[in-house]
């Protein structure tokens, strides 16, 4: 059986505007799994939430396969962290800032932070203000690695950066996974990254999981139906999300094909309704679309 190396079990955060809503999710040790969601969705609540950095109000929380409602602190030495924004000494050099981060944990080795800069063409010797976003990104990357995590946790590490880093980016992930035996959970609005890269995938939608499992199981069970428009009822409906009707047909998303096909078959055995494949961007369109229509319906 695979090994989690965390778990969430219903994890609730309660916003005066905003709840995480029961959150669920397993990261299995040696994978990448990608976190997607629009702006707001919840990502860096739940990341946060993962990380210990905020309490949550309800649910259970295992790191390690060690339950608890607090990370114990031997657990932080086992997890890289880069935030959404990563604070620097703006003065400092980069040599400062790696003596300084490396000072809070035991298994730091400075050869290896030595190593990643080098890779990732950050010059030591530089002061943190005199780097570009890009390089800000890869700094952040090198303290939470040289220190071998088991688990990196990065919070949108690719936005902002040019198409030439970021794929460079993914290349060191599925590196550190193949090397590290380690896990990686990133979030992230370019689901063309996560498709690239993840073999898990998590999708959130306001405040609430929408999908999480194998990448390719996910991607195989979310399919775009289209038919006739006198096809449909209030059977279909209900297993169709993101609607579009137009004059003379629909279309919908559905989050579980199979269980589409039995429905249609049983409802109009004699006729055809197309199928196609959908990115993780449509869903997430079809998603916001859902939302838009039930607030047309309901205001
Ligand atoms: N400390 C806080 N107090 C109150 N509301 C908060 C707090 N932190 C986040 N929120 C709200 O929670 C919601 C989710 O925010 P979150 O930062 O988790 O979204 P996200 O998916 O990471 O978005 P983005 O992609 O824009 O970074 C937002 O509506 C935000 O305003």
């Amino acid at each position: 059986m695979e090994e989690m190396i965390l778990r969430m079990k219903d994890v609730t955060k309660q916003y005066p505007a905003f709840t995480l809503d029961r959150v669920s999710l397993d990261i299995p040790r040696g994978y990448i799994m990608g976190f997607v969601g629009r702006n707001g969705a919840g990502k860096s609540t739940t990341i946060k939430c993962m990380t210990d950095i905020i309490r949550t109000d309800s649910g259970e929380m295992e790191w390690f396969g060690q339950a608890g409602s607090k990370m114990p602190l031997e657990m932080k030495e086992r997890i890289g962290y880069v935030s959404e924004e990563p604070a620097f000494y703006e003065e400092m050099t980069v040599e400062w800032t790696g003596n300084f981060v490396g000072g809070f944990y035991r298994k730091w080795e400075e050869a290896l932070f030595r190593k990643l800069l080098k890779r990732f063409q950050v010059d030591p010797k530089k002061k943190i203000k005199e780097l570009s976003r890009g390089m800000k990104v890869k700094l952040s990357l090198a303290l939470a690695m040289a220190h071998h995590p088991e688990l990196l946790i990065l919070d949108e590490p690719t936005s902002g950066l040019d198409p030439v880093i970021r794929s460079e980016l993914l290349d060191v992930f599925r590196e550190i996974i193949q090397d590290e035996r380690a896990s990686i959970f990133f979030s992230s609005h370019i689901t063309s990254d996560i498709e690239k890269v993840a073999d898990y995938i998590t999708v959130i939608h306001n405040g609430r999981i929408a999908a999480s499992g194998d990448k390719l199981t996910v991607l195989d069970q979310w399919k775009l139906v289209k038919a006739d428009n006198r096809y449909l009822g209030p059977r279909l409906e209900r297993l169709l999300a993101g609607m579009k009707r137009g004059e003379f047909g629909f279309s919908g998303m559905t989050r579980d094909i199979r269980e589409f096909e039995r429905e249609w078959k049983r409802s109009f055995p004699a006729a055809d309704y197309k199928v196609e494949k959908l990115t993780l961007d449509e869903m997430l369109v079809r998603m916001a679309g859902e939302e838009e229509e039930f607030m047309e319906q309901h205001g």
